[in-house]
């Protein structure tokens, strides 16, 4: 491979774009940063600013022992990362998370990007590629890429549609499933392409649950859209609070029908509704809830589902919701390099942040970090492999490319520990005490963690 003195051309500079230019020019390779704001604004940034946060100003825990995105806060740091580095500086009190003074960590983005040696930005709208001689590219555009980019993107990777919407359905961790009360049994024992007939989580429920449950459902609060936010419900894929408010039986037929299952821990008692769970991820460690895409407001999604037997104590790897988003099909367009296969040895055309499938601020700046790395590494004439499965880095390139079961829908996600290759809880600690039951599970997120931050070092030292 040839060493490139030609830059590397970033399209947005949000969070991932920001992550991304840093990372290059870390490695002396330069820069130029296309960014619309300033000529074109979008729907929910106000400023022209670099890494400008659209909502909360929160990047979530920073626990890097017990939490997923406190442990990909900390890989990032150790990967030198800028977002990170800003974070920190521009940090305000928030408990356990790691919440910033907004204006004054874009600010310093901003500042750092453009006066960069390395670093030219541009104040354009990139409506196509296609009439660009460049030969490195990473596209960072988010969430609300502009509409001329997203229909060039529509037309290189052959896709019929970029998913501008989401209607997503909560997701469980296997382990928090109480299968004393749930079984696994797919409807009528219809074996799926693996031969398997028992596919499925149902959980029963009995008319008193039922009718209760229909109750806290039209009773919970709801998130209401914004204006822009503004889109039609397709029949199939109605929230399930729009399904009840249409009729209280509703439900029961349709995504709780009680039909083709028996429950094996009270196999004469038939269930008078039953909630199903189907396999997420390749690892088996999430349960996604099947047909349960919600706008029911975070807070009161966890009180309502916990209502369902068997999921008493379920933990959420990942909430339901309604937004507006737009992401590509990852798992089919991309390599782990994160380029384009479509275009593909001809052009380096890579994606980063949200648009490649992620969720979030951090998910989408660490998407940029791999990015940046992969696409300098490339200019220098080297190569540099995906991070390992086992830290988060790796575990998020696993889910936009390899991760998700085949055939399976390809929905956004946030780092969590569900999608890192399980451990056994530990018995004992390192100083062979007995852990009790209670707090394995604890123990075991520290032991994840410890293995990621280990691996991840291995990793950082090859670039
Ligand atoms: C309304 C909304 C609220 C959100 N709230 C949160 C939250 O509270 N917490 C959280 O963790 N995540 C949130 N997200 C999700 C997501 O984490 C953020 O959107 C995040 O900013 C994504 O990072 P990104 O770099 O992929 O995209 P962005 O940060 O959006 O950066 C993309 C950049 O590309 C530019 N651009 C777009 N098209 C072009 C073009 N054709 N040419 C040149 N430049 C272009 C845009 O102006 C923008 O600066 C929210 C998303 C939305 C839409």
């Amino acid at each position: 491979m040839t060493v490139s003195s030609e830059p590397i051309h970033i399209v947005g500079g949000g969070l991932a774009g920001s992550e991304a230019a840093w990372q290059i020019v870390q490695r002396g390779v330069p820069v130029v940063l296309h960014e619309m704001r300033g000529i074109k604004p979008t729907n929910a940034h106000h400023t022209s600013d670099f890494a400008e946060l659209v909502c909360s100003n929160s990047f979530r825990s920073d626990d890097w022992q017990f939490n997923a995105v406190g442990l990909l806060h900390e890989e990032m740091r150790r990967g030198g990362s800028l977002i990170l580095a800003c974070a920190d500086k521009h940090q305000v009190p928030a408990g356990g998370a790691l919440a910033v003074d907004r204006d004054g960590f874009s600010a310093a983005v901003t500042e750092i990007l453009s006066n960069h040696p390395l670093i030219t930005v541009v104040r354009e709208e990139v409506t196509t590629l296609a009439d660009k001689p460049w030969d490195n590219v990473i596209v960072a555009t988010g969430p609300l890429t502009s509409e001329s980019l997203s229909q060039f993107v529509l037309d290189v990777s052959g896709e019929g549609q970029l998913s501008f919407f989401d209607a997503i359905a909560p997701i469980i961790h296997y382990d928090s499933i109480d299968m004393s009360k749930a079984w696994k049994q797919s409807r009528y024992d219809k074996e799926g392409p693996g031969g398997d007939a028992a596919a499925y989580i149902n959980c029963p429920m009995d008319k008193d649950q039922y009718e209760a449950f229909i109750d806290a459902l039209l009773a919970g609060p709801k998130a209401e859209f914004k204006d822009w936010e503004h889109v039609p419900y397709f029949d199939g894929c109605l929230p399930i609070e729009v399904m009840a408010e249409r009729g209280r039986e509703t439900l029961r037929y349709g995504p709780m029908k009680p039909v083709g299952l028996t429950n094996p821990h009270n196999p004469t008692v038939k269930a008078h509704a039953i909630i199903q769970l189907r396999q997420d991820n390749a690892l088996g460690t999430l349960y996604n809830m099947v047909g349960f895409q919600t706008k029911l407001k975070h807070g009161a999604q966890a009180d309502v589902f916990r209502m369902i037997p068997g999921l008493e104590n379920a933990q959420f790897a990942r909430l339901g919701g309604l937004h507006r988003n737009t992401f590509i099909q990852s798992p089919k367009l991309l390599d782990r390099q994160l380029r384009l296969k479509a275009l593909f040895p001809d052009k380096s055309v890579r994606f980063a942040g949200q648009l490649t499938g992620v969720e979030g601020y951090v998910e989408s700046a660490a998407i940029g970090l791999l990015a940046g790395r992969f696409a300098a590494a490339q200019a220098l004439g080297t190569s540099l492999p995906a991070p390992p499965e086992s830290t988060a880095l790796g575990a998020l390139i696993n889910h936009i490319t390899i991760g998700h079961l085949e055939g399976g829908s390809f929905q956004p996600m946030n780092i969590n520990y569900g999608l890192l290759p399980p451990l056994d809880p530990p018995k004992v600690d390192e100083h062979g005490k007995k852990i009790p039951l209670k707090e394995r599970g604890r123990a075991k997120k520290r032991l994840m963690s410890l293995r990621a931050l280990n691996d991840v070092q291995e990793w950082l030292n090859l670039a």
